[in-house]
């Protein structure tokens, strides 16, 4: 059993790593480096936070989001698996077990295990957390998998999901980390990176559609699954005078989400004016880019994250 104390005697190092409880039943571990912070949260090896010294933060959290057992935290970095948005098999799946498969899969509410915790030569703070399967996961028909979490945290953040399969037969699954971006203002954002990618609009029925080549602007509610792309990304945001960078590894899927006006009131634990202060860029593998893993075989899914700040002349 991970208590409180047991995480602070086996994984604490002065300085740079300690866990807290914050809210009851929610453990968390505050991530410290020379050159940035972190915090991630036991449930869903969460991110919450992550802020380079003397920067603003890099992800967005919501005000009103819930720290509660077995609740979705609203921003940082959810981790999704064994699929993206609802189960691609749900229905038939949940008639045929009684059950409900929740939205994004059962990671981002499960417990993680701390497996470790250090400080490398360069300064950079590495936790790894792990899950493995359990009464949740197995009444969801999924029993023969490992996950571990990496999160590295330095003048990047690094968030690396290692996926085995250990069955015996294929294991097929979507997963993301959903990384919900800060900005300022979204209206001057931009993103670059994905003109000409062909993407599945889910605010238009999921019609295959092909972006427009050149920086994607943020204008009204925003749901797409771009396909089969690899490509970098780089968010502008000219309000907070900044470029976040985000590289992906072993996602050939990417998904842009922003709720606007429009679907905002449908959450709950968003505010009112909350859109306008996120994007959410997530790093992802679903769909036709759908996961299937030889018995014994890990995949890994990562992003990093890189800030510039971008100096405002002056006359
Ligand atoms: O409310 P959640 O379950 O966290 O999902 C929030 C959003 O996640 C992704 O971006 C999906 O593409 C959206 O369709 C979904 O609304």
């Amino acid at each position: 059993m991970q208590t409180l104390d047991r995480l602070n005697r086996t994984f604490a190092i002065d300085g740079h790593a300690v866990f807290e409880e914050r809210e009851p039943g929610m453990l968390r571990l505050q991530l410290s480096s020379p050159e940035s912070t972190a915090t991630v949260y036991l449930q869903g090896a969460h991110v919450t936070q992550w802020t380079p010294r003397g920067a603003d933060p890099v992800l967005y959290l919501s005000p009103a989001a819930v720290f509660a057992p077995g609740k979705a935290i609203r921003g940082g970095v959810p981790v999704l698996f064994p699929w993206f948005g609802p189960r691609w098999n749900g229905a038939a799946f949940d008639a045929a077990h009684g059950t409900r498969s929740p939205a994004h899969g059962f990671a981002r509410t499960s417990v993680w295990t701390v497996d470790s915790v250090r400080c490398e030569a360069d300064g950079d703070v590495v936790a790894c957390l792990s899950l493995a399967p359990d009464e949740v996961s197995r009444g969801l028909g999924f029993d023969d998998f490992a996950l571990v979490l990496e999160c590295r945290v330095g003048h990047e953040l690094q968030v690396a999901l290692h996926v085995t399969n250990r069955g015996a037969a294929p294991l097929e699954y979507e997963e993301g980390l959903h990384a919900y971006f800060a900005v300022a203002d979204v209206h001057p954002a931009r993103l670059d990176g994905l003109g000409g990618s062909t993407y599945l609009d889910k605010r238009d029925g999921s019609t295959r559609k092909v972006l427009h080549d050149g920086p994607f602007a943020f204008t009204r509610d925003v749901d797409h699954t771009h396909l089969h792309t690899d490509a970098a990304l780089k968010l502008h945001d000219p309000s907070g005078h900044r470029v976040v960078d985000i590289v992906k590894t072993g996602s050939l899927s990417t998904v842009i989400w922003n709720p606007w006006t429009v679907l905002t009131p449908g959450f709950a634990d968003l505010p009112a004016d909350g859109w306008q202060h996120f994007v959410c860029i997530e790093t992802v593998n679903a769909d036709e880019n759908r996961l299937r893993l030889e018995p014994g075989a890990t995949h890994t899914l990562a992003m990093t994250v890189r800030v510039k700040t971008v100096r405002v002349k002056t006359a």
